[in-house]
């Protein structure tokens, strides 16, 4: 059987690296991802690679072949331990493989330049990893609304619309849909932001004040970390479809300065760089 050739590294998509959430399928370990980010990636017109935990040395190696990450959403949630407190409700899910391998990588692709876009859990481990910290439960904060799906109830319901989110000026969401734009929003999370990281830009806010976007306003490369989930149908989504392709198009910049050797990729000072 004769394989298709190689396209030429000019013509080659994008590589989208997505870090697997981890857990047990029966009796045995899996690496997952969720299928609607994968499919996300094909729509931002990028290969998507899911990425399995991996120790901080190997961290520059797997960033070498990337082009952009997806940091995707999911059940678990981020151990406090990372915001220094103890977990609350010891009955909802951590992934402390993910946590292992996510906040390192978020400091490392800011520090690069490597195009990142956030969803979700995601958003949570990038405001953690540059410094943040998160309400492990928004919905008992006084004045917060309940930011959690609906319980039980099946998928079109749960990722249904539930509220608007202001764009705020100033960002990359402002410069796609203008700055006081309303987008109406699904919203599946328990754990949202409590404070915000140094040098983030807040793209968007929630009607009780909850930050629901925000980029790294210093950053050299592509940022946009969404509380919501843009995945979700995204092609039947105009606003999700405009932040997809806005994400592949600087996926598909970094890949063409990858190719003319002009990123910081081979700077191994550059990997492990610390938060401003
Ligand atoms: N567990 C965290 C993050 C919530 C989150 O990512 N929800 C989506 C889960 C399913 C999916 O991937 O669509 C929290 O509760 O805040």
């Amino acid at each position: 059987m004769k394989l298709p050739e190689a396209s030429a590294p000019t013509e080659r998509k994008p590589v989208v690296l997505i870090p697997s959430c981890n857990r047990m399928v029966g009796e045995h370990p899996f690496h997952i991802a969720g299928q609607k980010y994968v499919q996300a990636v094909r729509l931002a017109g990028c290969l998507p690679l899911i990425a399995p935990p991996t120790d901080a040395h190997s961290l520059p190696e797997l960033l070498a072949l990337a082009d952009g990450v997806l940091l995707s959403g999911s059940p678990s949630n981020v151990h406090p331990d990372h915001f220094g407190e103890a977990v609350l409700d010891p009955t909802l899910p951590l992934d402390p493989e993910r946590d292992a391998l996510t906040l390192p990588l978020v400091r490392a692709a800011v520090a690069m330049g490597l195009p990142l876009l956030a969803i979700c859990r995601g958003l949570q481990e990038t405001n953690v990893a540059l410094g943040g910290s998160l309400h492990q439960a928004v919905q008992e904060q006084e004045g917060m609304a309940d930011h959690r799906a609906p319980p039980g109830q099946p998928p079109q319901v749960a990722y249904a619309e539930q509220h608007e989110v202001e764009i705020q000026a100033g960002g990359r969401l402002a410069a796609l849909f203008g700055a006081g734009q309303r987008v109406a929003v699904n919203s599946l999370h328990g754990q949202g932001v409590k404070t915000l990281a140094p040098g983030l830009h807040i793209e968007a806010l929630a009607p009780d004040g909850l930050v629901e976007a925000f980029s790294v306003r210093n950053a050299s490369g592509y940022t946009l970390c969404l509380q919501w989930h843009p995945e979700w149908l995204a092609e039947q989504n105009p606003v999700s479809m405009a932040m997809l392709r806005d994400f592949g198009a600087a996926c598909q910049a970094y890949r063409a300065r990858r190719a003319l050797g002009l990123s910081p990729l081979s700077n191994p000072k550059v990997m492990h760089a610390q938060p401003q």
